[in-house]
């Protein structure tokens, strides 16, 4: 079977022949010319422009489950997109001979493939067998059902042999790691425009509205002249037997064929004509098609077919329907070796089981058209704001038409809620529900939720669908629109919930995340310097988010967001870097330490140090939100929006400089504390952003400080933490010089400041439950739990200069510091080559409630 230089995978049974019949149902009803010759295609987008977007409804568990199979062969350290979702049929004469599927410059995001074969070799077409170049197995012989996964590139060449007869049928993916080409973002663009613009071009609801003429037009290079070839659609008719007549009686040689395809038809089977007029020529497909796949059903009685008008087709009509077919089917001999049906065992069910009377009511009725689809509930679930931000809201975009409500249900116990929502439409088929949830709901960091929802379609009671919002447990990188599976029985529910779980084990979802360097080396491609490694404190395990917002940018962090500054510009930004969210901050000039200080390692240490925000949520609209960072010795601020940052004046400084700064919650201050200790005060909230703000210089700490972090400790004080370094002496049998590098942090103190007495107290009773976080962000206390062990410093190495010289340098001075014995463990290991390029920042979650009061 398959090996490491020829990654592949062969499913058997993976589709239910019922599922592989409805996919053959939406081909032969909507399908376009394809890409090569003989060869024709249904892609997702297709079917929302032809106002067939509940036809999208059997294809979404199956893109979800086939992506994690790929994402599990494969050991994907990384989250998979789905590229390109479509049906192609093969075709008598089609062929492609050996090639990987990458082997195009606009192809190259390709990353794996997965054919899932719909029709069998021997049954439906004879020839199109798919042979490997090299490896194992050689020869693939399509079964319906069986899928085939693949590496894209050339480790996996490969061929299809030519079809002989019969039309081969595939259902096809690509799956990529760039999640710019991610299939699910268009696809939920277009169905958003598909349901504003769906009142003008669509005239009814579920009424399939065609494409342009050319995309039915073969073969291809005739569609500019249609002096020969056939339209595909009729050519579909043809083989099963029907033709069409269309209602203007005047019909003649040379007429716009296109305009009439537009406009009510008739169908004819023999010398009968039905009474039922249809939209145009792909609502008779349609229905036709349907039909035919749901014949089988039709001999019992849960299909009753009601009789319909059938009449002899008169005189004028017979010119008509021979000038219709005349224009629309130049070349019926051409229609038939190409649609040529059963011709390899099988053979066209002419008579459907189905008096000609009792056909065609159906149009007047769409529910039942879409009524398996209704079964399935499927819904596209569209977050509008950022998971795990207060706030929460989603859309809800139901496919189908007619009126909805939902439930939904928190089944966690402990916090129950429940929410209603009902949302109507009798006149488009998409359909937006905004359902609002409260920030109280939303708590990041339980996994072991799951939301379910009932759903009520036109009285019809669903039995209870038990879904997962994929979205909500799983969706913290942001905008990204998921497929909702509703569960018809209990046991399925239970499977659904299982791969929500294993989804959320690619995100890091447990806060706080300690975020890596990018990729450093030269050698690395590109690709990898997009991905950011994050260690999850959690479980001690890494994950790779792809971020290249970030990429080669300089970063500070505070409440899990990062500011980020480019290389040589003056530009800054706040950047989220799960949901990957950016908002831009006035420039940087105001900071003259950017004038003499452009080299990189300069900047991080003498300029860039710290960002702190006034309130946790930028995406809030908090009038008292400001930005406030320390550059060199000046401390600046901003609110979003404003075009220039505002100073901080008044620091009485000489010999000192500033080392960090926090925002007191409840006092409404921002504080600031330099090398000798001092502590500074200012209001920058009143100061209106314009002015310079004088600080207060409140007290002198006695002995000068290294290195020295301030933390907003309750009510009425301050903590700050010192933390003295020794140096390792190189020799070879230093341990710590092995373990560290050059420097390591041999203690820390914390002191207390209390604004009721304006004095300095030493905090000997340690932090309790919390545990403080130190770095190159803005310095945090949390409670333990989940990984975070009670009473410790988590500390990582922001000296800056040595993150240069690394891997012998420095920058390995990062590990847990016990407040109760002056114990440091490790909890990373530091000389991973993921510290080399730059300092690792930890991202405190912006939902973490802040410490409350002394301890
Ligand atoms: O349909 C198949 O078996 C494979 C088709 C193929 O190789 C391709 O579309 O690139
Ligand atoms: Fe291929």
């Amino acid at each position: 079977m398959a090996d490491s230089e020829h990654p592949r995978l062969v499913l058997h049974d993976f589709l239910s022949s019922e599922l592989c019949k409805e996919l053959e149902f939406i081909h032969k009803s909507c399908s376009t010319i394809g890409y090569r010759e003989n060869v024709f295609s249904t892609t997702l987008s297709h079917l929302i422009a032809t106002n067939s977007p509940h036809l999208i409804l059997p294809f979404l568990p199956i893109r979800e489950k086939l992506k994690e199979k790929v994402e599990e062969y494969f050991g994907c350290e990384y989250e998979l997109f789905i590229e390109f979702t479509g049906l192609i049929s093969w075709c008598k004469g089609a062929s492609i001979g050996w090639h990987s599927d990458d082997n195009r410059p606009y192809l190259k995001q390709r990353d794996y493939a997965a054919v899932c074969y719909l029709n069998s070799h021997g049954v439906d077409f004879n020839g199109g067998l798919f042979h490997f170049q090299d490896g194992n197995p050689t020869t693939f012989i399509p079964m319906a059902g069986d899928v085939l996964i693949y590496t894209a590139d050339t480790r996996n060449v490969h061929s299809v042999e030519e079809i002989t007869n019969g039309e081969r049928l595939t259902l096809t993916l690509w799956f990529t790691r760039d999640k710019s080409h991610d299939e699910d973002s268009k696809l939920i663009s277009s169905l958003s425009k598909h349901k504003i613009n769906s009142c003008d071009s669509c005239p009814k609801p579920y009424l399939p509205f065609p494409a342009s003429q050319n995309m039915y037009w073969f073969p291809p290079e005739q569609s500019l002249t249609y002096q020969s070839g056939f339209d595909t659609r009729y050519a579909r008719l043809h083989v099963l037997g029907y033709q069409l007549c269309c209602k203007d009686a005047r019909v003649k040689s040379s007429f716009d064929f296109s305009d009439i395809l537009l406009k009510p038809l008739h169908l004819v089977r023999e010398n009968d004509l039905y009474a039922k007029e249809f939209s145009n020529i792909l609502h008779v497909l349609q229905v036709v098609q349907f039909y035919h796949w749901k014949s089988p059903e039709f001999h019992g009685s849960e299909f009753k077919m009601e009789s319909v008008n059938v009449g002899p087709v008169c005189m004028s009509q017979c010119e008509n329907i021979r000038l219709l077919k005349v224009e629309i089917l130049k070349d019926g001999d051409l229609a038939e070796s190409i649609f040529q049906n059963g011709s390899c065992g099988g053979s066209v069910e002419h008579d459907w089981g189905l008096s000609d009377r009792s056909l065609f009511n159906f149009p007047d009725d769409p529910v039942r058209l879409n009524q398996a689809a209704i079964r399935r509930s499927a819904f596209l679930v569209l977050p509008v704001t950022v998971p795990f931000l207060p706030g929460l809201s989603f859309q809800l975009c139901n496919l189908l038409s007619g009126s909805v409500s939902v439930r939904i249900i928190q089944t966690n116990p402990s916090r129950n809620y429940v929410s209603e929502s009902k949302f109507h439409s009798q006149e488009h088929i998409s359909t937006f529900a905004r359902i609002q949830l409260q920030h109280k709901f939303w708590q990041p960091n339980v996994q072991q939720d799951s939301i379910t929802a009932q759903f009520n379609y036109n009285g019809i009671q669903l039995q209870q669908n038990s879904i997962t919002f994929l979205s909500i447990t799983t969706n913290q990188k942001g905008l990204r629109a998921l497929g909702i599976y509703p569960k018809m029985n209990a046991s399925s529910w239970r499977s659904s919930a299982t791969t929500s779980k294993s989804f959320i084990q690619h995100l890091p979802s447990r806060f706080p995340l300690l975020m890596l360097s990018e990729s450093n080396t030269e050698e690395d491609d590109d690709h990898e310097q997009d991905y950011r490694p994050f260690f999850l404190l959690s479980g001690g395990t890494m994950r790779k988010v792809q971020l290249p917002e970030a990429r080669w940018q300089r970063c500070l962090s505070t409440n899990g967001w990062l500011l980020t500054t480019g290389e040589e510009e003056f530009s800054g930004k706040l950047l989220h870097p799960l949901s990957r969210t950016q908002i831009d901050l006035p420039e940087l000039y105001m900071f003259e330490e950017l004038y003499y200080d452009q080299n990189e390692w300069m900047y991080y240490g003498q300029s860039m140090r710290k960002v702190v925000f006034t309130s946790p949520n930028p995406l809030l609209p908090d009038p008292d939100f400001r930005v406030v960072i320390i550059w060199g010795n000046t401390v600046g601020f901003c609110r979003l929006g404003d075009i220039s940052w505002s100073r901080v004046t008044g620091w009485k400084i000489h010999d000192e400089h500033l080392l960090d700064i926090t925002y007191h919650k409840m006092g409404k201050r921002l504080y600031a504390v330099t090398t000798i200790g001092a502590i500074y005060e200012c209001d920058i909230l009143t100061g209106g952003g314009a002015s310079p703000l004088n600080s207060n210089r409140l007290s002198t700490f006695s002995t000068p400080l290294q290195s020295a972090y301030l933390l907003d400790w309750g009510c009425d004080s301050l903590l700050m933490v010192t933390r003295e370094r020794q140096s390792n002496e190189k020799h070879g049998d230093n341990h710590e010089f092995r373990r560290y590098g050059p420097y390591s942090t041999k203690r820390f103190q914390c002191f207390v400041f209390s604004f009721k007495d304006g004095k300095w107290s030493e905090l000997v009773a340690g932090f309790g439950d919390k545990a403080v976080f130190l770095g190159f962000n803005s310095s945090f206390a949390i409670d333990a739990g989940a990984g975070v062990k009670p009473d410790c410093i988590y500390f990582t190495d922001d000296i800056y200069e040595p993150y240069r010289g690394l891997p012998v340098g420095g920058g390995g001075d990062v590990g847990v510091y016990h407040m109760s014995d002056g114990r440091i463990e490790s909890f990373i290991d530091s000389q991973e080559s993921i510290f080399r390029g730059r300092p690792p920042l930890w991202l405190q979650s912006s939902t973490m409630r802040p410490v409350t009061n002394n301890i």
